[in-house]
């Protein structure tokens, strides 16, 4: 269970995150949806321990995430934020290694884990590339290997789908999907509403550093809030496969 207490963030004039309150639990997909500059990063940098809230707290099964060492955080936390670029010029094997951490494992058993998650991520032919030379929706999928491949109970992904075609796009939402399936509180920050909608068990939406809606999609995505926050109309249609949308800007006249 992820707890949220009264969380603040400021930054000069900019209120980030005002009095943000959460409880979710387990095995399920949350996206955290929210025009630009709501404060979803800054939310999921919090939760990550990034960022030190100036007030507020975050505990994880009921212990504060600010008494957690970077290690033991590491060992049930994985994240990929939004910006996340590999500091030094190393192969595809190498970055995604960093993400076991402290995982136990012979040689041959971790090697085992990283061609796994490049075969679940499509990028098997990429592990002997180095990072440099990758495009950058290549290299988006291999930082997404670094982040799953070590099976964390909390899995926080900021627009974990920008840069990739959509075939990719569906592929790394059925992962989340699935990693939540399994157990796991993953977290998803989305600009793709459709996305959202179709993969998401809940949503929270967030505006001006406030949350302002959290549920199921059905229940969240109201012509009302679509209006208000987004500034949209949206037609939706559903079949047995999912939902998707056509967005329109609202007359605001
Ligand atoms: N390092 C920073 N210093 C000062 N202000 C910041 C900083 N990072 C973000 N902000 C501000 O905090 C607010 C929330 O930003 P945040 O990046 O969390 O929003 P977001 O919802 O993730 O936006 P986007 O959809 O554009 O990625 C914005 O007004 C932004 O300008």
């Amino acid at each position: 269970m992820l707890k949220l207490q009264h969380l603040h963030l400021r930054s000069g004039a900019i209120q980030r995150l005002d009095k943000i309150a959460l409880n979710l639990a387990g095995a399920q997909l949350v996206g955290i949806i929210g025009p630009n500059g709501a404060g979803k990063s800054s939310l999921l940098d919090v939760i990550a321990g990034v960022q030190v809230p100036d007030g507020g707290e975050v505990s994880w099964d009921g212990k504060v995430i600010s008494q957690f060492s970077a290690k033991q955080r590491a060992d049930y936390l994985s994240y990929l934020p939004q910006q996340d670029y590999p500091a030094w010029d190393i192969s595809v094997t190498e970055l995604i290694a960093i993400g076991l951490g402290r995982m136990q494992g012979q040689r041959s058993q971790r090697q085992q884990w990283i061609a796994a998650i490049a075969k679940r991520l499509q990028i098997s032919e990429l592990l002997n590339r180095q990072v440099s030379t990758l495009s950058g929706g290549e290299l988006r999928r291999v930082m997404l290997a670094r982040t799953f491949v070590k099976r964390s109970p909390l899995v926080l992904c900021d627009e974990p789908t920008a840069a990739l075609d959509i075939s990719h796009q569906l592929q790394v939402c059925e992962d989340l999907r699935g990693q939540a399936r399994a157990g796991a509180l993953v977290l998803v920050a989305l600009h793709d509403l459709s996305l959202a909608a179709r993969y998401c068990d809940s949503l929270v939406v967030m505006e001006q550093g406030k949350v302002v809606a959290q549920g199921e999609p059905n229940q969240v995505l109201s012509a009302p809030l679509l209006q208000r926050v987004f500034a949209i109309e949206a037609e939706w249609f559903c079949n047995a496969k999912g939902v998707g949308w056509l967005p329109t800007l609202a007359n605001t006249d």
